[in-house]
């Protein structure tokens, strides 16, 4: 799987299975659907009259020798032409509201199911591939069965109504014309395929070209530094020359398909005439019946064609189908046990004792600790292994220790957001599966290393962390962590836009901003991965103050990198291949000299003289 759009594989058979599954998603919209089925059959039943009609009024005139009264043929002409308008009326809008309905039913229960589903099933799928999913493959599928089953059933009913017209009319002359329809579908099967994959090829390299160009131009500078103007255009060259070489071969296609379809036509007309013509002459078929099988040769082109086009359209989805129901089918692997549910049922409501969370144990964490846990995120490499910790309420822990060591896989399960492969994790000494897996993670409150804003204003920004928060309670908890101040310096104070991603404000703004959202929401733990960018001492110190104050009274575990923050914690954690190598404060693990005064010699050193020289300057 690649991180870029990609074509699905086209698949040699249709599976009947995955669409029955797929249309199981149109039943709750009966009300179009039915609409939508009775109109393509009438419609065929129309197109099939008109030639009927024609039939009628050619072979009165025949008879009358003379012009007849032909009102009553013009006025079932005009009955049909506005039943036909009448009908695609219908039909459109039924076809385009269930369109609309599934891809909104699909796309939502995707979004629903992705929102469910634990981290350790995005390690193996990039957002690329998940955001292809929700768009492009559900409208797809959505698309196929609106459009796709109006054109397959209008185009089968036509089919089958003009033979049975044909055979009912003259069976020899009926069964003579039939005779091109099997080359017709084989022709038309043929050709949509390979016009399918070859419009596919041409989709894939413009967006190459557009793609190509973007980077060009987004690198300008660095090819133009680098030299590499030469080697882009002849990358571009190459991209270029293919497009032309799929798009030639698609007109190509398309230049033979159509003769040798109208060919076929022509020659089911040339058989009526030929057979018909003598038919008329020696009296055994009347002039209006040849007029009605020249009109009917023609008339099969069209909906054996969409036929073979919405089938080769479903092989051609089909991996798109199997992705969407995949992903719909997919069973979230970290949920509430059935025991939990049962609990949730019992006291989750609004009556049960203060002291009691949703799933029926207490509601203060505290304790945590992990016991004997091992880990691993793919089978067989070990990350943690019987690792123990136990952190009571009140105190902050920092993780510390070289890259790759374990300290994001030990916050991550304290999160669960990953559950242990050995071992437990035990709150309040209740194994965390037992405890309810919503109320837990409302307890938690996490700020990553690149804080995340919304697009929005900052309060909306900072009520993120509690919804229904006050105006007050917001600026109490901008307050809180020293965010207030540099919020009412903004433009418009706490109704400033942060810009799409927080993007105009600066790293340890965003950062205050995200304290603030922790603090409103009150979590019982807090988890922080400190940002390594390099921040002004003034800032610095704000948010050293900012979380001081979120710290106070929970479980906070900090992946520390700034020397403030591991100088003020409780306990220093070196982690190094997922086991605790050193602990103990600041000033004990200095004295002991041994891993834990090495890394502070080494890496924090250059951020404490980076800081001195801040602070002179
Ligand atoms: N989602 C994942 N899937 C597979 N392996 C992972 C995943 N996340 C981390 N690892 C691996 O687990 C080990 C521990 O990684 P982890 O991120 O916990 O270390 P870390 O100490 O937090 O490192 P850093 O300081 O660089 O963030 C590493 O070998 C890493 O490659």
């Amino acid at each position: 799987m690649k991180d870029e759009p990609q074509e699905d594989v086209f698949s040699d058979k249709l599976d009947l299975s995955l669409w029955v599954r797929v249309f199981r998603h149109a039943l709750p919209y009966k009300r179009l659907l039915v609409p939508l089925a009775i109109s393509a059959v009438a419609i065929a039943l129309v197109d099939a009259s008109f030639a009927l009609v024609t039939r009628w009024a050619v072979d009165d005139v025949v008879k009358a020798g003379a012009m007849p009264d032909l009102l009553p043929h013009i006025a079932v002409y005009a009955f049909l032409s506005f039943s036909l308008a009448g009908g695609v009326w219908v039909f459109i809008n039924s076809a385009g509201g269930l369109a609309n309905n599934m891809s909104h039913d699909i796309r939502e229960e995707c979004f629903r199911r992705i929102q469910e589903l634990e981290f350790a099933y995005f390690d193996h799928r990039p957002t690329g591939w998940l955001i292809s999913r929700l768009t492009s493959d559900c409208d797809k599928l959505a698309r196929i069965i609106a459009w796709g089953s109006l054109d397959l059933v209008w185009a089968v009913c036509l089919v089958i109504m003009i033979s049975v017209i044909l055979v009912v009319l003259h069976p020899v002359l009926g069964l003579l014309v039939l005779s091109v329809v099997p080359p017709l579908i084989l022709v038309s099967a043929v050709f949509q395929k390979k016009l399918l994959l070859s419009s596919r090829d041409t989709r894939k390299f413009n967006s190459m070209i557009t793609a190509s160009f973007a980077e060009a131009l987004q690198g300008l500078r660095t090819s133009k530094t680098l030299v590499r103007e030469e080697e882009n255009l002849r990358e571009f060259q190459g991209l270029s020359s293919q497009m032309y070489g799929v798009s030639i071969q698609n007109a190509l296609q398309s230049a033979v398909y159509i003769p040798i379809v109208l060919t076929l036509g022509s020659v089911a007309a040339g058989i009526a005439l030929w057979r018909g013509g003598s038919g008329v002459i020696d009296g055994s078929l009347s002039l209006g019946t040849l007029v009605a099988f020249i009109f009917y040769a023609g008339q099969f082109f069209n909906p054996i064609n969409q036929i073979a086009q919405v089938l080769v359209q479903m092989q051609g989805a089909q991996a798109a189908g199997e992705r969407v129901l995949s992903l719909l089918a997919t069973v979230p692997g970290i949920s509430d046990s059935d025991d939990v549910k049962e609990r949730l049922e019992k006291w989750d409501k609004p009556e049960r004792p203060a002291d009691l969370a949703p799933d029926g144990y207490e509601k203060n964490i505290r304790s945590l600790e992990f016991r004997h846990v091992d880990f691993s995120y793919t089978d067989g490499e070990s990350v943690l292994k019987d690792f123990n910790l136990a952190v009571g309420a009140g105190e902050t822990i920092a993780l510390v220790g070289a890259s790759g060591g374990g300290k994001s896989t030990i916050v991550n399960l304290a999160a669960r957001f990953y559950e242990p492969t050995g071992g437990q994790i035990l709150v309040n000494g209740h194994d965390l599966r037992e405890r309810g897996l919503a109320w837990y993670q409302s307890n938690l409150g996490i700020v990553l290393q690149g804080p995340h804003l919304f697009s929005g204003s900052v309060r909306e920004n900072i009520r993120y962390g509690r919804l229904d928060a006050t105006d007050e309670e917001i600026e109490e908890a901008a307050r809180g962590v020293n965010a207030d101040e540099f919020i009412r310096l903004l433009e418009n104070g706490y109704d400033t836009d942060v810009g799409e991603g927080g993007n105009r404000l600066s790293t340890g703004q965003k950062q205050l901003v995200s304290f603030a959202r922790a603090l409103l929401a009150n979590p019982q733990i807090f988890i922080m991965d400190e940002a390594t960018s390099s921040i002004d001492t003034e800032t610095e110190q704000l948010i050293q103050q900012g979380l001081k104050a979120i710290f106070h009274g929970r479980i906070s575990f900090v992946i520390a990198h700034r020397l403030s923050t591991i100088r003020t914690a409780d306990r220093i954690l070196v982690i190094e291949k997922g086991r605790i190598i050193e602990s103990g404060t600041h000033v004990e693990l200095l004295n002991a000299k041994g891993h834990y005064h090495a890394l502070y010699t080494r890496q924090f050193q250059q951020e404490r003289e980076a800081s001195m020289f801040d602070a002179v300057g």
